[in-house]
């Protein structure tokens, strides 16, 4: 209990004190047009992360735009990690929504090309990288709404999985899961915990296994995400939840938030070297690199078609 109370204590000193105007967010922060409020302000320093702040309200809309796809290459993971270190330094800010400024995907998941044909060095760096962001928005003392607005695979999904409220548009062409197996790679256990937490065990076993990407509704049904909604309404819902979650004291929040998320944290911080060395063991192999290379090659090969 002592150390899940000094984990909220930590989380805690990033909340903030801003008083909310509900009526005022919801109207004025629109939609898929991104029509932010007069008091919403540029908070961005990177060229593939945008961010918009809106300090009447506490809410931050964090948007991906790495095209084509939003793959989660070093650069990009580098640089979410600082716009994410700016936000939970601001206390003006109290939750931040996750979107894609791109359309039809919210991220591919990892670059490939950061795995395939890279020296052990650069793909350490990768994957410290890669650990860095989920640890800092799964334990985030923020609130996290994944505003999902395109296909989410992989990587994709456990950005998704470590938020607080999913919401997806409903579209049926739009798939989100963890498809791992099926390019011939294993999601590491940290991405298993993530989705065993969120849409139980069995339901997890045959996820992982079959590397099933499931569309809008059937991630509604077993609970990968929480709401569908037309794409219009898909970041004014988001608002709206945000300013719910709003309405809970922010330190009783965070100790239960930090109370059940502590040992799949703990957990992935207790084998986080070995992780690293897993990867770069496991990439290391000739069979493993002609997997993605065949995947990659059958990415290009669709397209041409
Ligand atoms: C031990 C390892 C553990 C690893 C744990 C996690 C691994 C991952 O996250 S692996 C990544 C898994 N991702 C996927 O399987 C998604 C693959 N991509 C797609 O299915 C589609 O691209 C997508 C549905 C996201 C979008 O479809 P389209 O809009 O039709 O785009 P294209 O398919 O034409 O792609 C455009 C362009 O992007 C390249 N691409 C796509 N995904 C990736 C990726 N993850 N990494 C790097 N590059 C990617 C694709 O090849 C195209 O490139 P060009 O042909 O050069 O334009």
């Amino acid at each position: 209990m002592a150390s899940v109370l000094r984990q909220a204590a930590r989380l805690a000193s990033s909340r903030c004190l801003t008083q909310l105007s509900a009526a005022s967010s919801t109207s004025r922060l629109g939609a898929s047009s991104y029509n932010f409020s007069p008091s919403s302000r540029n908070a961005s320093t990177s060229s593939t992360i945008k961010v918009q702040l809106d300090s009447n309200t506490g809410v931050a809309i964090m948007m991906f735009q790495n095209p084509p796809v939003n793959s989660m290459s070093l650069d990009f993971m580098t640089e979410f990690v600082i716009a994410w270190d700016k936000l939970e330094l601001d206390k003006s800010c109290r939750g931040i929504i996750l979107t894609s400024a791109l359309p039809n995907v919210f991220s591919a998941g990892l670059d490939i090309m950061d795995m395939y044909g890279t020296t052990p060095e650069h793909r350490t760096a990768f994957w410290k990288a890669l650990q860095e962001l989920w640890l800092k928005v799964y334990g985030s003392g923020k609130i996290v709404v994944a505003a999902i607005n395109g296909a989410s695979p992989a990587g994709g999904c456990l950005m998704a999985l470590s938020c607080d409220y999913r919401i997806m548009i409903d579209n049926p062409k739009y798939k989100i899961g963890i498809n791992e197996t099926k390019l011939g790679i294993v999601a590491p256990f940290w991405f298993k915990d993530c989705l065993e937490n969120t849409v139980g065990y069995r339901m997890s076993e045959m996820s992982v296994q079959y590397g099933i990407l499931y569309n809008s509704a059937e991630a509604l049904k077993i609970g990968l995400v929480d709401q569908l909604v037309p794409e219009d309404k898909l970041i004014s819902t988001a608002t709206e939840t945000m300013i719910k979650w709003f309405a809970i004291p922010d330190y009783a929040r965070q100790i239960s938030k930090a109370m059940v998320r502590k040992a799949t944290m703990d957990k992935m911080l207790a084998g986080r070297e070995a992780d690293i060395t897993n990867f770069v063991t496991f990439t290391n192999k000739d069979s493993i690199q002609k997997s993605l290379g065949m995947y990659m090659e059958m990415l290009k090969g669709r397209k041409a078609k």
